[in-house]
């Protein structure tokens, strides 16, 4: 229960609306009692007029009485109809008010985990998968509004009319109602257990499930590879087994769920049965009337559905208990990428790197080890080196999506951290080496850094980023959607979107991290001369395996195992006739980028 103690703020928020319920509770229980009562007083006045009403029939006063008997029946029929519908309506109240408040809830902690997720820094979600955040998200925070809603509602119900009923029982006749109830805590205690036992076997047929779905969206978004390399048939047989095993757990589930009702009818019946017995033993002493028989067999079966409920309720409460527990997990899980002083300042882009090195915290990878650079504004650095030897993780630091492990970054004279984070990132044009497009309109996507997208500059970063012809031949042109419900662009026309949505923004820093591989080097030429540019009086960093998209830059580094092995301007580099020369040799020769 203790996790749950978190979502009290809720409740606390809502308390209009929980206090409203509580009160409709009351009142619609109140309307259970009295048909109870109103059944045995017509039952008892029923017997007695009998007894009355044959001697009357023989002195001619029959019509008369009969007349009388049937009205005061009919009056007490309607009685039980009027308090059937008033009960009907506050039932409909409370589900009016306390579902709807653990609806409310359910939104807001929904934005509240959403949000929180959102400020989390990169290590948050490299340590944990998509599946996990979404279904914390999703299926965690259902089982938490089922705690809200339902189990609360039938909680307070049983709460409310247990003690309401009992005691008016115990008023009428205190042997009668330990006979009645004696079933009852058996019928509870078997629910809890079949309940768990139905929620165990649901869980696994939801985690086989959602292995199925893993499989078949691979499958399918796999597919040009799968049948490249003819593994249809293996991949329906893996299919075939997974829905084997689907169905296994299915009928497994089927069995139980098919005992749930027979147990609850079962023990109901055993209630009524002993009533009936008791209560009759009792009737023939002349203990009680008859109508105390039908009013506790109305009793056993109002208590019925609330007995039930409590071993349902009680593992819905365990559940969400283990839900919120996940929930509370991540949400106390703090972002340790904080400004410091959340200085708001327009950026010239003078870079200034000394000593910086890195270690992955979740691998303990040395990413970076005493890297020293600086970048006066407006000017371009290239980044150059092998596969996995830190140019990425340069991007990533600059970008404040992790810390330096050791040494700092100055921008404008100041440390990173001393910005606000937002400010930073605003200022800056990130172009990432694994292109990522929402599934929206190209006009969209480009305008997505900005804050009033506008047509104009929507269309002049296309032309910048040389992949405006492609657009407006589409027929569409901007509006051409894309993704699974859209076109797919080349690999060169997705670098170019991704290159145009950076420069949309019109950052003050620029950061193209290796996106012009899917282009040829006429492209290349022509981008990197157009960004050079745009990119006047701005600062641009260019990192790339390839000697042609660097060597326009005013500087250029080259990158070994997180080292700098040399650094310079292209002709300096070529004269030194190290790594950097070599590079260009071959890559020029072959016309191929090196692959570290
Ligand atoms: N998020 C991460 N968590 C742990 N280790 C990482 C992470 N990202 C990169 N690394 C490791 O850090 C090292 C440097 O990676 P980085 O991505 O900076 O290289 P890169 O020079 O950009 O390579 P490439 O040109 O292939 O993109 C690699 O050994 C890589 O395995």
């Amino acid at each position: 229960m203790k996790p749950l103690w978190r979502i009290n703020k809720y409740l606390y928020k809502y308390k209009g609306l929980l206090l409203l319920g509580i009160l409709f509770t009351v009142i619609s229980n109140i309307f259970v009692i009295i048909p109870a009562q109103l059944v045995r007083i017509a039952i008892d006045y029923v017997v007695e007029s009998f007894s009355l009403f044959r001697p009357l029939t023989k002195g001619g006063m029959g019509e008369i009485a009969r007349g009388i008997f049937l009205e005061f029946v009919f009056v007490f029929g309607i009685l039980i109809l009027v308090m059937a519908l008033l009960r009907g309506f506050f039932l409909f109240l409370i589900r009016q008010t306390i579902i709807i408040m653990s609806r409310h809830v359910e939104y807001d902690m929904k934005n509240e985990i959403f949000e929180h997720y959102q400020n989390l820094p990169l290590s948050f979600y490299r340590k944990n998968s998509t599946g996990d955040l979404m279904a914390r998200i999703s299926e965690d925070v259902s089982r938490v509004r089922m705690y809200l809603g339902p189990a609360i509602m039938y909680g307070l119900n049983l709460l409310i009319l247990f003690p309401l009923v009992i005691s008016y029982m115990i008023s009428v006749n205190a042997e009668l109602t330990l006979y009645s109830l004696l079933p009852l805590p058996v019928l509870s205690l078997s629910i809890y257990f079949v309940n768990n036992l139905i929620n165990e076997r649901s869980e696994k047929i939801q985690k086989s499930l959602s292995s199925l779905s893993t499989f078949v969206q691979e499958a399918f978004s796999g597919i040009r590879v799968l049948k490249a390399f003819v593994r249809e048939e293996d991949s329906a047989r893996q299919f075939a087994e997974a829905s084997e095993e689907y169905k296994h757990k299915s009928i497994e589930l089927t069995k139980v769920n098919a005992l749930f009702f027979p147990l609850i009818m079962a023990l109901v019946g055993i209630s009524t049965i002993i009533t009936v017995y008791a209560g009759g033993m009792m009737v023939i002493q002349g203990e009680i009337g008859y109508g105390v028989i039908a009013e506790f067999i109305l009793y056993v079966n109002i208590l019925t559905w609330p007995v039930t409920s409590l071993g349902w309720v009680t593992s819905i409460v365990q559940r969400a208990a283990a839900s919120q527990t996940r929930i509370n997990e991540f949400l106390d899980i703090q972002n340790d990428i904080v400004s410091q002083e959340n200085l708001e300042a327009i950026l010239e882009g003078d870079i200034e790197v000394s000593n910086l090195s890195f270690v992955y915290p979740d691998s303990g990878i040395r990413a970076l080890n005493d890297v020293s650079f600086q970048i006066k504004a407006g000017q371009t650095l290239g980044i150059i080196g092998t596969t996995g030897s830190g140019k990425s993780t340069i991007a990533n630091l600059l970008l404040r999506m992790y810390d330096p492990t050791m040494g700092e970054i100055l921008i404008d004279g100041k440390n990173i951290q001393r910005y606000s984070i937002s400010s930073l990132r605003k200022q800056m044009g990130f172009v990432p080496q694994d292109v990522f497009l929402f599934s929206d309109t190209i006009a969209n996507n480009i305008a997505f850094g900005l804050d009033h997208p506008d047509m104009a500059l929507i269309e002049k970063a296309a032309k910048d980023a040389d992949v405006y012809q492609n657009i407006i031949d589409f027929p569409k042109g901007f509006e051409t959607m894309l993704g699974e419900r859209g076109i797919t662009l080349s690999g060169g026309q997705k670098q170019r979107v991704s290159i145009a949505r950076a420069i949309a923004k019109e950052p003050k820093i620029m950061i193209l991290d290796d996106c012009l591989s899917a282009v040829d080097t006429k492209t290349e030429n022509a981008i990197l001369t157009a960004l050079k540019k745009i990119m006047e009086n701005r600062t641009s960093i260019i990192i790339s395996h390839r000697v042609s998209s660097a060597k326009l830059a005013d500087q250029i580094i080259v990158l070994d195992e997180g080292r700098i092995i040399e650094q310079g301007n292209h002709e300096s580099l070529m004269a030194k006739k190290g790594v950097y020369a070599d590079l260009f040799e071959k890559q020029t020769n072959s016309g191929e980028p090196i692959e570290g």
